[in-house]
């Protein structure tokens, strides 16, 4: 009998990229964001070393709080196999968000959630690595069964039921092949949003959407929700660049109220906008079911600072998002993910994942494929988010072609960061932040 594969430690670190510097992320409510990651390493007995990685994403101050909540959580999977999590896959995720204590300080939501999505992402690294797949092939090879055993369907059989899950992925399960044939072929189509921060010149914005048009996006996104006159300006400049043929999305990162989003909205229309992401506050269901028929056909968006599957599922009941927008470590990793994918195939909404940060272009390219290959079967109106920082810190990074990213070949879930990244950035003793001129510079 194989020895069993035991998760023997873990390792935190508080690693942040000094974004602010260059105002590469901001928008009009995090106007000077340090991309950020609270990481963590698991080690095993694993003959060949083989460790599970995993990050939260955080935009600066406050990454300290995840990494703690992180350590918090450690004890939980210490000593463990990676086997007695893997055999079922959905008991595990239960019992990281189920403990009876830290859930407490949730349930399922903040800080304690960011840090779940950390830790759970790393043992599905570490399952990935092990079975020597990248993680989409790695769910892509399960059965039916084996992915509706990874999700909790706790507080969501209203919206969705392990047996009607089970239909929709057998449904799809046949022609899987010819899905990923089609991605090896022709990559997930994507989108960028690196053109459009809110605190770039109009002379930049100019340059990076003609460098992003020739090297072949479809689709460009845009800050909004600063000055609505300032947003109409730079909506003409984008368009301009960009013509009528491609398409353009705002982003208003939660800074309005409902009534103030419809009557921006009223002005920006006229710059053809596909969708409104985050016009109010992410916990606000009713007001963006407002929102939703107020701007229609423009259609609304948001996920990125969704808690959990519970907020959702009430999203898509009470038909207030055209665009479902999962995020990677926002929600806790890759079993809920599985859970909101569901649904959003069920209600036909198509999901369109967050990726703005550092690792999450990385992360969820995985997530949108297996959609694509099990879950929804469509690429229609379905793209990926793109941001062009940071990847050259990742021993696997995306590869984009023509527009679309390409399925990655290396084993894992693409996010372990390199070892001389984490040590320079590391917060706040490692050489980029202990170095004067970057502390003068911010
Ligand atoms: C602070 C982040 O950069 C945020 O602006 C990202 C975001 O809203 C997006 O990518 O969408
Ligand atoms: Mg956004």
């Amino acid at each position: 009998m194989a020895t069993p594969i035991l998760i023997t430690d873990i390792e935190t670190r508080d690693v942040r990229f000094p974004t602010s510097k260059s105002l590469d992320g901001s928008d009009a409510m995090n106007p000077d964001p340090d991309y950020s990651a609270a990481y963590v390493i698991l080690k095993t007995n694993h003959p060949e070393g083989i460790e599970g990685h995993g990050l939260t994403f955080t935009i600066g101050r406050g990454n300290e709080l995840c990494v703690a909540a992180i350590n918090s959580i450690a004890p939980l999977i210490t000593g463990k196999s990676l086997e007695s999590f893997t055999k079922n896959m959905g008991a595990f995720w239960k019992m990281i968000t189920g403990d009876s204590q830290l859930r407490w300080l949730g349930p399922e939501k903040g800080v304690i959630h960011l840090a779940t999505g950390a830790i759970v992402n790393a043992v599905w690294d570490l399952y990935a690595k092990v079975e020597k797949k990248p993680l989409w092939k790695l769910l892509a090879d399960m059965s039916p069964e084996e992915l509706v055993s990874c999700v909790d369907f706790t507080y969501i059989t209203d919206a969705i039921t392990p047996e009607e899950a089970l239909a929709l992925l057998k449904n799809k399960s046949a022609s899987k092949q010819e899905r990923i044939a089609h991605l090896e072929q022709n990559g997930y189509p994507a989108y960028t949003t690196s053109a459009g921060w809110l605190g770039y010149s109009d002379d930049k914005m100019r340059r990076l959407c003609r460098e992003a048009k020739a090297s072949g996006f479809k689709h460009m996104k845009i800050k909004v929700g600063s000055d609505l006159q300032d947003d109409m300006r730079r909506a003409a400049i984008i368009r301009e660049e960009i013509g009528d043929d491609l398409k353009l999305m705002m982003d208003a990162n939660q800074k309005w109220d409902v009534d103030e989003a419809i009557t921006n909205m009223e002005q920006l229309k006229k710059f053809n906008p596909w969708w409104i992401e985050e016009p109010t506050s992410p916990d606000d269901i009713l007001g963006h079911a407002t929102i939703a028929k107020a701007v229609t056909p423009i259609l609304v968006a948001t996920g990125e600072h969704c808690q959990n599957r519970v907020m959702f599922k009430q999203l898509m009941q009470a038909g207030a998002i055209g665009i479902c927008q999962i995020d990677s470590c926002r929600v806790g990793g890759v079993n809920e993910i599985l859970a909101i994918l569901l649904m959003a195939a069920k209600f036909k909404i198509p999901v369109c994942p967050h990726a703005g940060g550092v690792g999450l272009c990385e992360y969820v390219q995985h997530l949108s494929m297996i959609d694509y290959i099990a879950i929804s079967g469509s690429l229609d109106d379905r793209i990926i988010e793109y941001v062009d920082h940071l990847h050259e810190h990742f021993y696997d990074p995306v590869i984009l072609k023509n527009g679309a990213y390409m399925p990655p070949k290396l084993p894992g879930y693409s996010i372990t960061m390199k070892e001389e990244s984490i040590k320079d950035y590391s917060f706040p003793n490692g050489k980029i932040w202990s170095n004067e001129t970057t502390k003068t510079a911010l």
